[in-house]
């Protein structure tokens, strides 16, 4: 059994991971943590009342044998966390966006000392990971290209990881380009969205969406659309699964859950 805590477990994919790992039969939930909690167990919470797990709210009190520890909490918080996580030993599986390439690497830096496996996963849906494959390999040969992520407007961070992580992995492959026009003007500042290496990246923040992304790529006379939708927080959790069981077999810091597939 793999014992887990659950960092964020108030929170839309916090809750959705907590009955994931409760549902795995390979999984023991063995801590829960989240500053918002205010109760000490997870069994005061009528939906888990047979479920005797300590719950902590401060990062300094928390006192584990977890495994591995999965994040979903804020862009704010998520460095500190897998920080301690790994100075603890525990692999840490994250899913929470917004950390800097700089903060990363300074992670990645502490799994190798610590020589502690763990991931970073922009996104942990299975569609979501092919799109941005499809992209890299089709931006080699239509380098002109745009992206759009759509998302529920609670998301705190703009662009989202996954569309940031899309225009990274196709900076790998594209020639350095410019595209449109060079003489173009913004009459309202923004319409043209965030600028990555000379590619476009839209943010739609919308009630009623949950997580999805096009990548539009236009070359002459043609046009090329790849689109994925996650309509349901479930869509992650078989990624987050696959991380959760294997991660301990690792001793890096790796980013993108493609490392692990
Ligand atoms: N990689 C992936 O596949 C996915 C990643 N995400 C990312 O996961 C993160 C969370 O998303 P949601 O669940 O929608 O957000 P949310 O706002 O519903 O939940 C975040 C939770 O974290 C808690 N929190 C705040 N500070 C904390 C700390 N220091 N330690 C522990 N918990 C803390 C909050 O109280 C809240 O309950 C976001 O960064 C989002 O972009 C979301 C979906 C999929
Ligand atoms: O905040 C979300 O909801 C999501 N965040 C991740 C991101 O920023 O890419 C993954 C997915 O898009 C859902």
């Amino acid at each position: 059994m793999v014992k887990v805590l659950v960092a964020g477990f108030k929170g839309r994919m916090g809750n959705t991971t907590v009955q994931m790992v409760l549902e795995h039969e390979g999984f023991d939930l063995v801590g829960v943590f989240d500053p918002m909690a205010s109760e000490k167990n997870l069994n005061e919470n009528p939906a888990y009342s047979q479920t005797d797990v300590p719950v902590f709210t401060n990062l300094a009190n928390i006192k584990t044998d977890a495994e591995v520890w999965i994040d979903f909490t804020r862009p704010t918080s998520v460095f500190e966390n897998t920080k301690f996580a790994l100075e603890h030993g525990i692999s840490p599986v994250i899913g929470t966006t917004g950390m800097t390439d700089d903060q990363v690497k300074e992670l990645q830096a502490l799994a190798k000392e610590k020589q502690v496996g763990g991931l970073i996963a922009p996104n942990f849906g299975i569609s979501a990971v092919l799109l941005m494959q499809f992209a890299k390999q089709a931006a080699k040969y239509l380098p002109d290209v745009e992206i759009i992520e759509m998302h529920h407007d609670n998301k705190l961070d703009a662009p989202s990881g996954t569309a940031l992580n899309t225009a990274k992995m196709i900076a790998e492959v594209r020639k350095e380009h410019y595209q449109g026009n060079p003489d173009e003007k913004e009459t309202l500042p923004g319409a043209r969205g965030a600028n990555y290496e000379g590619m476009r990246i839209h943010a739609v923040r919308l009630p009623g969406y949950v997580a999805h992304e096009q990548v539009l790529f236009g070359g002459k006379g043609e046009a090329l659309t790849i689109r994925q939708d996650s309509f349901d927080r479930i869509s992650f959790m078989s990624g987050v699964a696959v991380a959760t069981e294997k991660i301990r077999n690792y001793s890096e810091l790796m980013v993108g859950l493609e490392n692990i597939l």
